[in-house]
């Protein structure tokens, strides 16, 4: 097909998809990649770059970008800031286009969006951060490392200044993407020839013998490795909620906030096609996700059903020998994935979080079976929603014994930041 679409057209729609409507950037950026498959590799990865880069820098962008104008950046009309932010995005982080091209796309992308008046302002503003860049300095961490100042604060109770920018440069750097596979369905080597043929290089990942980091992905939906279900997206933190289970053969395990299905199918695989998981999630919509990536897989040990992890479900009291509370977080490990959550979020949401996070393990420690194993697990970087909740459960738990936790640092550990905390419930004395 010809190729008649203007990137930058497409980078601002789906800015403002996001920036406007509330879109989730990887659901938007998704849609606009499968959208534009045709499009040369190239193309999209200019595409994802500019979109992402501008998403997860956008505090910094908006600083600098306040430093020449003479009103306050909220007052700029939406299309014209995302204009703004993209151009100085790439002047200030790809180094591949001359500052010249990047004010000449934008101001022309200003005119076609119908505000020729505003055309030299954004020439000027361009044209000024391109000539002063060099000489901006950032007044703190969260300008920075583009991170919420209520974000830096919250840390700064628990981290070192040091231990925040090692999280704030771990979100902006480029991450390993990494996949896990079921050795019992395909051999490592096997994998990486089936995707040396698919022109995806891959590399072995140390004290992880079922997973590899994968290079140069463009589009992983038009490979039939991962179409075949062959292997399956997951971060290497999300991987030791199943090796710290070490589910053994006939075990029931219960996962209770289960989709897209990551765990379920690291659990069943561990299980060899014996036991149960019984996978849960609370609508329709997230339990047909799970049923998709199950049948991808081609697993059949996992019963799925919508439930409201809220509510207590009387017929599985302590039957799980694992149960899995893999909780709704505020997600401050991934924001490297999700850039745009750190702009949603607020301290009162983080409260209301750690309610519900409670409210769920009330129920969760409930169904597991004397001597089993309860794993409480996180994808954030918040004592509240971790630790703290750690401790409250075990002040109101004295059946339950703490055998490990950990707070994967993002930066510092392998993979995003990551909390787990393995408990067990004691036996009793006549088991
Ligand atoms: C961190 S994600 C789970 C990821 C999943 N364990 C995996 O590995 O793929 C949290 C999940 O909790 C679900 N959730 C939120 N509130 C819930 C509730 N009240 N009951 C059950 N699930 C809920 C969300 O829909 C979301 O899918």
């Amino acid at each position: 097909m010809a190729n008649t679409v203007n990137n930058r057209e497409v980078i601002l729609d789906t800015m403002l998809l996001i920036t406007k409507e509330g879109k989730h950037s990887h659901i938007a950026l998704r849609g606009v990649l499968d959208k534009y498959q045709y499009l040369e590799k190239k193309e999209r990865a200019f595409i994802t770059r500019v979109v992402n880069g501008t998403l997860e820098r956008m505090i910094e962008l908006d600083y600098v970008i306040s430093l020449f104008i003479n009103l306050k950046i909220n007052k700029l009309k939406p299309v014209i800031r995302a204009i703004l932010e993209t151009g100085v995005f790439q002047i200030l982080y790809m180094d591949g286009i001359p500052d010249s091209a990047v004010c000449n796309e934008a101001v022309k992308l200003a005119n076609q969006r119908g505000f020729r008046n505003l055309k030299g302002f954004v020439n000027g503003v361009l044209r000024n951060v391109a000539r002063k860049k060099e000489e901006i300095s950032y007044p703190n961490l969260a300008v920075r490392y583009s991170l919420p100042e209520w974000i830096v604060k919250m840390w700064e109770e628990s981290y070192t200044e040091q231990e925040i920018e090692v999280m704030g440069a771990y979100f902006l750097a480029e991450k390993p993407f990494s996949i896990r596979f079921d050795p019992e369905r395909i051999q490592k080597e096997q994998l990486i020839k089936l995707l040396k043929e698919e022109e995806i290089e891959s590399e072995e990942i140390p004290g992880y013998s079922d997973a590899l980091y994968l290079k140069n992905i463009d589009y992983l939906g038009k490979l039939k490795s991962f179409q075949e279900g062959l292997f399956y997206v997951q971060d290497i933190s999300s991987m030791e909620v199943g090796r710290w289970a070490q589910p053994q053969n006939g075990d029931y395990c219960i996962d209770l906030c289960g989709a897209p299905g990551g765990k379920t199918i690291h659990l069943s695989q561990l299980l060899k096609g014996s036991g149960m998981v019984d996978c849960r999630d609370v609508s329709e919509y997230k339990v047909d996700l799970i049923r998709e990536n199950l049948k991808k897989s081609h697993i059949d040990n996992v019963k799925v059903k919508v439930f409201d992890a809220r509510l207590l479900d009387e017929d599985i009291i302590d039957k799980g020998d694992i149960v899995i509370a893999d909780l709704p977080c505020s997600g401050l490990g991934v924001l490297n994935r999700k850039p745009d959550i750190k702009y949603h979020l607020t301290e009162e949401g983080l409260v209301s979080l750690v309610e519900l996070q409670r409210e769920i393990l009330k129920n969760a420690r409930k169904y597991v079976k004397p001597g089993g194993k309860l794993i409480y697990s996180t994808c954030t970087v918040n004592k509240k929603e971790n630790e703290e909740n750690t401790s409250w459960f075990l002040e109101n738990n004295s059946d339950f014994k703490l055998i490990r936790e950990k707070q994967r640092i993002p930066g510092v550990d392998m993979g995003d930041g990551f909390y787990l905390a393995q408990f067990q419930k004691e036996k009793h004395d006549e088991d």
